[in-house]
């Protein structure tokens, strides 16, 4: 029985857990496959309580789960994802940008950001003076080795061949390295090396997408991520999955959206997508793809929340997709 640590966190993380839940007991039942369902805090509301963000054990019920779904932490985010990322060292943010029917959304636009998640300006290091502040910027031989080899290898399984490595080489010598380290690794996985500085990708993500897979580090691979959010019709569409060697957590790229939050008309789909990527992790392809099919059928229907054009509430989006499930889950092989 795979053991899952929930953690709602804060702002609309706790509307949306109650949403992807009836999901989740959904797909247990098709399956027949208990699955044993463990809550965590963390985030703001935490620290305010007890004055940690990051409670001992929630680290505990993370370290000891299968995997980890997670909604959003608030203003204590870098307290919280950013410790279980390092921790853990799950070294891939795995981000597939993929358009389901809303409006908005760029039919047929489908790319995956491959951003390495354990280094680069997230190593939370520096200092700070009255008038000057420096950050620390890491890139180091091995965490590109590796978040390269990933991203090649996730693109060969999947039938892409259009992988480019995102960097700013032409400024920052972590960038040199980083792209010395992967034009290596394209050549021993098979690829042409293609690669562009994030500046000008940038542009072509928003203009003619030349790829189907972007290699990139930490701070860019955040920042483009977002981008390609607003041609899949947002960040409510947007699941990913933080990867090590044999832990995962799997969360939206979205925050905690404090403007929308209590008021029920949050979009649970990129939880909820999410939740697809951790059963395809855990080994349950099937599972992953009712789901997804699942999510597509209902933004069909217009099953949705306002920020796709829908009306529904949060809640009601969780139950309609369950109800899919349902009608169709006897046509898939688990
Ligand atoms: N992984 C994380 O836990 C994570 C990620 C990003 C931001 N944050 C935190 O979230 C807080 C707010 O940050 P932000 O405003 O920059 O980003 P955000 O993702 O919370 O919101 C950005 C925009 O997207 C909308 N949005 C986000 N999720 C949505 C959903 N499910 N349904 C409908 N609309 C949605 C919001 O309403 C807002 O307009 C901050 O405290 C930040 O630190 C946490
Ligand atoms: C909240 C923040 C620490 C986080 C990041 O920058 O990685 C978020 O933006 C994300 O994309 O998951």
């Amino acid at each position: 029985m795979p053991r899952i640590a929930v953690i709602p966190g804060d702002g609309v993380g706790p509307e949306i857990i109650d949403a992807v839940i009836p999901v989740l007991e959904t797909l247990s039942d098709l399956m027949n496959l208990p699955l044993d369902l463990r809550f965590f805090e963390a985030g703001d509301e935490t620290k305010r309580k007890r004055g940690v963000a990051l409670p001992e054990e929630t680290l505990n019920g993370v370290m000891n789960s299968d995997a980890t779904l997670m909604v959003a932490i608030g203003e204590s985010a870098r307290e919280v994802i950013l410790p279980l990322r390092q921790k853990l060292d799950l070294y891939v943010n795995l981000r597939p940008a993929k358009s389901y029917p809303v409006p908005r959304a760029i039919p047929g636009f489908d790319l995956t950001i491959v951003r390495e998640n354990t280094e680069d300006l997230y190593v939370m290091s520096g200092w700070r003076g009255l008038d000057t502040a420096v950050d620390l910027r890491i890139i180091t031989r091995r965490a590109s080795e590796r978040i390269c080899r990933f991203g090649y290898r996730y693109a060969r399984e999947r039938g892409k061949s259009r992988v480019y490595v995102v960097h700013k080489a032409n400024v920052l010598g972590g960038c040199m390295l980083f792209r010395e380290v992967c034009s290596r690794v394209a050549e021993e996985e098979g690829f042409d090396y293609r690669e562009m500085y994030v500046d000008s990708a940038a542009m072509r993500i928003a203009m003619d997408r030349p790829f189907d897979v972007i290699i990139t580090t930490n701070m860019f691979g955040d920042i483009l991520s977002d981008l390609a959010a607003a041609f899949i019709g947002g960040l409510g569409m947007y699941p990913s999955a933080n990867i090590g060697e044999s832990r995962a957590i799997f969360e939206p790229v979205h925050g905690t959206a404090p403007e929308i939050a209590g008021k029920n008309i949050a979009n649970p789909m990129a939880t909820i997508l999410s939740a697809a990527m951790m059963m395809g992790w855990l080994g349950h392809e099937g599972g992953s793809k009712l789901i997804e099919e699942a999510v597509r059928r209902a933004c069909e229907l217009g099953y949705t929340t306002p920020d796709v054009g829908g009306s529904m509430r949060t809640k009601e989006v969780g139950l309609k997709i369950s109800e899919i499930m349902r009608e169709i889950g006897g046509s898939i092989n688990f």
